[in-house]
C-alpha cells in the first residue's frame, strides 16, 4: 500500500473538479475547489471585501473547534454511558440491597455499558472476563451447529458456465500449440530459472517472492513473447506480479537515450493503482525503470510534471489518464508498447466503456496488450475484440472459484426479520471476528451509520467508500493495514483487488448482487495460499446466490461451506442496545451534518476570495476539456452495470 506523504493530496476526489492548479503550491488553499467556469468573472471587483462574511460566519458558528467524526461519536458515547450510569445507580438505589443476587447473575450474561468499556481497556476485570468466556462459551457451542443442507439438485439454468459461450470466445484466442504447452506445462518452478534479469529477480526476493504461483507459471513466459493474453485466475493468486514481471524484463532492454512512455496499467480504483505502483516500484526497485502514478484525486499538477519526464511506466485510472491525454500538453500514448487492464470486468461495470475505447484508439497498434481479472465476464467480449490480438487465454482456475482455503459461513435472515441483519453484524462483530475483518455494505450512507454505530458500542471501525476524500480513504487503508482499526467498514469500492496483509474475515452485511461481486469481496481473504473466513448474512432474495457459491464449493470440494446459528439470547441483549443508540446514532450524524456545513460555508468563502484575486491568472489559461459530463458518466455507469 502507497504511503500518504508518497503523493501530493488535493482535497476533492471528484475527477470532474480539479483544484486550482495554476497557483503555486504554497498559495493554494487545501480545501479549495473550483470548477473553472468562470464566464462572467470580469465583472466583479477585485477589491472585494470578503471580511464582513467572515465575521458573519464566525458569529454564527462561534469559537466552535472543527471536530471530526470520531470526537463527534466519542463525546456522544461518553454522553450515553454517562447516561447508563446515572438509570443504573439510581435504580440500584430504589430496589435496594435485595436485588443484589439477581443483579449481578444479570449482570454475568448481559455485558452493560461500563463492562463493555472495561472489557475493551482492562482485562483483568474479572467481572468483564468472566461475562465474555460466558458469552463466548455459549456462542461457540452454537457455532457451526449445523452444516447447510447442500441441495445436489441445482439447476441447470444456474450453472456459471455456458458451453456455447464458451465455443464462441474460443474463436478470438490463439489456438497455438506450443504455447499451450507452456500454459498446461505443470512443471514447479523457481523465479531464477525463468529467463529473467537478476534486478528483477532482487527485486522479487525483497518481497519474499522465490517462487512463481500458478498464474506466473502461466503467464510470464507467455508475456515476455511478446504476446497478447487474456488472463484470469483466483483473487489473490498473484496477477499484479504475473504482469509486472514480463514487462520489467521487457523493459531491461529498452533504449535509454531518449526517455519514452512504453508501458500504460490501467485500473479501475485508485486504490488498485496506488497499491500496483507500490508492488512495482518494489520489484523494479534494482532497475532504472521509471513508474508514474496518474489518478483522480492527486495533483493533477504534479502528475503533469511527472508525465512530462516520460516515466517509463505509467499506471493510471481511465478517468485521470483520459484528462492527461486531453489537456496535458505534449502528453500523448504514441509510445506505449505494451498495455495492461487489469480488472478489465471491473472497469466496464464503472461506465468506462468510452474511456477505454478511447485510450485504446489513443495507442499505437503494434503493441502488446495484456487484460487481467478474477472473473471474465460475458460484457468483455467486446473489449477483448477491440484490444487484444489473438491473444493467448490462461485460465489457472476454473472458472468462479473461491480461493482453497476459505471458510464460507452464511446466517440466515428470515423473512420479515430484516431489521435482525444490524444485531447479527454487531454480535458477530462483537464477540466472533474482533479484528482483522472487513465488513461490506451496499451503499455509502449504511457503512456510514455504522462506523457512528460501531463507535457507540465501543467497537474501532473505520470506513472506506467514494464519500471520502481520497485523502482519507488513504489513511482507513493504512490504519487498518496497522492495526490501529480493527474493522473496515466498506462499499465495494474495496471489493477488487486490495491485498491487505492479514485479513481474516470478510462479513457480507447483505449478500452482493451477482456472484462475481461476491467472489471479489470474498477474495479480500485467504490470499496467497493463507487461510480466512467469509461470513454473509443471507436473506430470502438472496437465495440465488447462495446457491450458487455452494455449488461452486461443492464443485471444488476444497472449499468449506457452513451455517453459523447465532445465539437468541445474545442477539435479543444487542437488539434492544442498538435500539436504544438509534437516537444517538441520529444525533451524531446531524451534528456531522452541521459542521461540514459550516466547513462547506468556509470553503466557499475561500473559494471567492481566490477566484477574484487570482482571476487574471484563470483566464490566462486554456479551459480544461473533460471527455464526458457527470450526467453522460452516470447514464454509462449504469449502462455498464447492466450490461
Ligand atoms: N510468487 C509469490 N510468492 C509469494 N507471494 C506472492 C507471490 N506473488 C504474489 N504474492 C502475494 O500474493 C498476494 C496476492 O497477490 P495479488 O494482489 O497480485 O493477487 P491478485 O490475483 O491480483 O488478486 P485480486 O484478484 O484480488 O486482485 C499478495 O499479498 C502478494 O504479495
Amino acid at each position: 500500500m502507497a504511503k500518504k506523504n508518497d503523493f501530493i493530496m488535493t482535497i476533492e476526489d471528484d475527477e470532474d473538479v480539479e483544484s486550482l492548479d495554476l497557483l503555486e503550491d504554497e498559495k493554494t488553499d487545501t480545501d479549495f475547489k473550483i470548477d473553472l467556469d468562470l464566464d462572467g468573472l470580469e465583472a466583479i471587483p477585485v477589491t472585494m471585501d470578503f471580511s464582513l462574511a467572515r465575521n458573519n460566519l464566525a458569529e454564527k458558528t462561534g469559537e466552535q473547534k472543527k471536530r471530526s467524526i470520531n470526537d463527534i461519536i466519542l463525546e456522544k458515547r461518553r454522553q450515553v454511558l454517562n447516561a447508563n450510569k446515572k438509570l443504573k445507580s439510581s435504580s440500584n438505589k430504589e430496589e435496594g440491597k435485595t436485588n443484589k443476587d439477581s443483579n449481578e447473575e444479570q449482570n454475568n450474561l448481559d455485558v452493560s455499558d461500563n463492562q463493555e468499556e472495561n472489557s475493551d481497556s482492562d482485562s483483568d476485570s474479572s467481572g468483564s472476563k468472566s461475562a465474555k468466556k460466558s458469552n463466548k462459551k455459549k456462542i461457540s457451542t452454537t457455532r457451526l451447529k449445523s452444516k447447510l443442507h447442500l441441495k445436489k439438485k441445482v439447476e441447470d439454468s444456474e450453472s456459471e458456465i455456458d458451453e456455447s459461450e464458451e465455443a464462441r470466445k474460443r474463436e478470438y484466442f490463439s489456438q497455438d500449440k506450443e504455447l499451450d504447452s507452456i500454459i498446461n506445462s505443470n512443471e514447479p518452478s523457481i523465479f531464477t530459472s525463468m529467463n529473467i534479469s537478476r534486478p528483477i529477480i532482487r527485486g522479487l526476493s525483497s518481497l519474499g517472492f522465490v517462487q512463481p504461483t500458478p498464474i506466473q507459471v502461466k503467464t510470464i513466459p507467455i508475456g515476455l513473447m511478446g504476446k497478447d493474453i487474456c488472463g484470469s485466475a483466483v483473487t489473490g493468486s498473484g496477477k499484479t506480479a504475473a504482469f509486472l514481471v514480463p514487462v520489467l524484463e521487457r523493459l531491461m532492454f529498452r533504449p535509454t537515450n531518449v526517455p519514452l512512455s512504453r508501458v500504460l496499467i490501467l485500473t479501475p480504483t485508485r486504490e488498485l493503482a496506488m497499491q500496483c505502483h507500490n508492488v512495482a516500484s518494489k520489484i523494479a526497485a534494482f532497475t532504472n525503470i521509471r513508474i508514474s502514478l496518474a489518478v483522480g484525486g492527486l495533483s493533477i499538477k504534479s502528475q503533469e510534471n511527472e508525465l512530462r519526464e516520460r516515466p517509463d511506466i505509467i499506471i493510471a485510472t481511465p478517468g485521470r489518464l483520459i484528462d492527461h491525454v486531453r489537456n496535458s500538453v505534449s502528453f500523448t500514448l504514441d509510445n506505449i508498447e505494451i498495455l495492461i487492464m487489469d480488472e478489465a470486468d471491473r472497469m466496464l461495470e464503472d461506465g468506462f466503456k468510452d474511456e477505454l475505447t478511447e485510450i485504446v484508439q489513443h495507442c499505437p497498434k503494434k503493441r502488446q496488450t495484456m487484460l487481467f481479472s478474477a472473473t471474465m465476464t460475458d460484457n468483455i467480449n467486446d473489449l477483448i475484440r477491440l484490444s487484444l490480438n489473438k491473444p493467448v487465454r490462461i485460465m489457472v482456475d476454473p472458472p468462479r472459484q473461491t480461493a482453497t482455503k476459505l471458510v464460507q459461513e452464511f446466517v440466515r435472515v428470515r423473512k420479515g426479520k430484516e431489521q435482525s441483519r444490524s444485531t447479527f453484524l454487531v454480535v458477530l462483530c462483537k464477540f466472533l471476528y474482533k479484528k482483522r475483518c472487513i465488513v461490506f455494505f451496499r451503499s455509502k450512507a449504511e457503512a456510514h451509520r455504522f462506523k457512528v454505530l460501531f463507535g457507540l458500542l465501543g467497537i474501532n471501525a473505520g470506513e472506506l467508500h467514494g464519500s471520502m476524500s481520497q485523502e482519507a480513504r488513504m489513511l482507513a487503508l493504512e490504519e487498518f493495514r496497522d492495526e490501529k482499526i480493527d474493522f473496515l467498514l466498506a462499499t465495494d469500492l474495496a471489493s477488487r483487488g486490495l491485498d491487505i496483509k492479514g485479513i481474516e474475515t470478510v462479513i457480507n452485511f447483505n449478500m452482493p448482487q451477482t456472484y462475481d461481486l461476491y467472489l471479489h469481496r470474498v477474495g479480500r481473504t485467504a490470499r496467497a495460499g493463507r487461510s480466512g473466513r467469509a461470513v454473509t448474512l443471507v436473506g430470502e432474495e438472496d437465495r440465488k446466490i447462495l446457491k450458487m457459491a455452494i455449488k461452486a464449493a461443492n464443485k471444488s470440494g476444497k472449499s468449506l461451506v457452513k451455517q453459523r446459528v447465532l445465539d437468541p439470547a445474545v442477539c435479543e441483549k444487542y437488539k434492544n442496545k442498538i435500539l436504544s443508540l438509534k437516537e444517538a446514532v441520529d444525533e451524531v450524524l446531524e451534528t456531522e451534518k452541521d459542521e461540514k456545513k459550516i466547513v462547506e460555508a468556509e470553503r466557499d468563502l475561500t473559494k471567492a476570495e481566490n477566484l477574484i484575486k487570482y482571476n487574471k491568472e484563470i483566464h490566462s489559461r486554456p479551459k480544461r476539456t473533460w471527455f464526458m459530463s457527470q450526467k453522460q458518466k452516470f447514464d454509462a455507469k449504469k449502462k455498464g452495470n447492466s450490461e
